[in-house]
């Protein structure tokens, strides 16, 4: 039985609009986990979760009782509703896989242990303020190479592990349509930390994160039903993310573990909703990067809640869409606190006793 590091630590995220067979694949390394599925759709289908699992499973109707007005925020008919578990867990670290991802074999024929790489990139420091030439100096067998300052070689903790995929790659819509047979069979054994100040495409398909460093800003926005556009859920989240650990000081690595993707989408109708983003993306890219987030924003929080009214006022000007994801943003903080209330530690009577004697 493969080892379950972190299994009281650590949920695993599935949003679904399917059945969950793929989980039979992922027995061996899932099992030993708590599963949070976020039921897309219709919710008065039954999802078969496969025995032997330990789950909680949320379809929409729990969602809007669950956050009551504030379930607005969550999107419906888009994989961007995975957000809402991460919401309701209680754990310190996610794991989130789509439906449609398999255990990919290493170039030794092995089955990769997806979760256990991510674990692992999750523990170890990321360098995000100077890049080492050896990639990962924290991996078996490697190091800081020579040059590498040694005041930088603390690292910075790990907010997001970001993982890759075989077989089908995560294209938009105009490759997918231009390059309908391409597979992706380039095995990179490497991890990467995203060096501070760049910006990059995240994938939600297979992606851990530290729920207590990064959770509050891994909104997947408002996409699917009734929305203009689509399949920016993740990258929405991506964009906030990275500009958030770059003013914090957190890392994003990329790079192993992999995963074997096996459904492509249509691209068509992946095309009608990624249409507008192809556009929009143009200006929401110089406005990440030209982001500021003022002294005081010293939690994820108050970085999300600034950076939303930013999104108001700048992007507002490029679609209404960005007035409502603004407020959206507001919204999801509002409910993630409510779920998630900061802990009050009770000051002792000693302790009261000594803050008057100081006062
Ligand atoms: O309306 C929906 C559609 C899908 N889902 C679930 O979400 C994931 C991803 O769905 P799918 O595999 O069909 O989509 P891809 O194009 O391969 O996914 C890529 O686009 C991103 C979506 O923005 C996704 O993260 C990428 O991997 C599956 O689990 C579906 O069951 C849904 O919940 N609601
Ligand atoms: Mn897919």
């Amino acid at each position: 039985m493969a080892s379950a590091a972190l299994k009281d630590e650590l949920d695993i995220v599935i949003p679904t609009i399917r059945n969950l067979d793929f989980l039979e694949m992922w027995r061996p390394f899932f099992e030993q986990y708590h599963l949070i599925i976020v039921q897309d759709g219709d919710p008065s289908k039954t999802i078969k979760v496969p025995d032997g699992f330990d789950y909680e499973l949320y379809n929409r109707n729990d969602i809007n009782k669950i956050l009551g007005p504030r379930s607005s925020c969550i999107s419906f008919k888009d994989s961007a509703c995975r957000c809402f578990g991460y919401m309701v867990s209680k754990k310190k670290y996610i794991y989130t896989i789509d439906d449609d991802c398999f255990v990919a074999k290493d170039p030794s024929g092995q089955d990769i242990n997806a979760l256990e790489q991510h674990i692992k990139n999750l523990l170890c420091p990321s360098t995000p303020n100077f890049f080492n030439t050896l990639y990962d100096p924290f991996r078996e067998g490697a190091d800081y190479v020579r040059g590498y300052p040694f005041s930088l070689r603390e690292g910075v903790p790990t907010a997001v592990s970001h993982g890759l995929w075989l077989n089908i790659p995560d294209y938009d819509a105009p490759t997918q349509l231009v390059k309908p047979l391409e597979r992706n069979t380039r095995y990179v054994d490497m991890v990467l930390t995203i060096p501070k100040g760049t910006l990059f495409p995240m994938c939600g398909m297979n992606l851990a994160f530290d729920r207590e460093l990064i959770g509050p800003a891994m909104y997947f926005g408002l996409m699917g039903d009734g929305q203009p556009i689509g399949r920016y859920d993740d990258m929405w989240a991506g964009w906030c993310c990275k500009v958030i650990c770059d003013h914090l000081g957190l890392g994003i690595k990329t790079g192993l573990p992999y995963i074997y993707h096996s459904k492509a989408s249509n691209p068509f109708v992946n095309l009608k909703k990624e249409y507008l983003g192809i556009f929009w993306q143009e200006e929401i890219i110089p406005f990440f990067q030209s982001h500021i987030f003022s002294k005081d924003c010293t939690t994820v929080q108050k970085c999300y809640v600034e950076l939303s009214k930013h999104v108001k006022e700048k992007l507002g000007k490029v679609d209404p869409y960005f007035v409502k994801l603004a407020d959206a943003m507001v919204t999801w903080i509002e409910a993630w606190d409510m779920l998630n209330p900061p802990i009050k530690i009770p000051l002792m009577p000693l302790q009261n006793e000594a803050i008057k004697f100081y006062d």
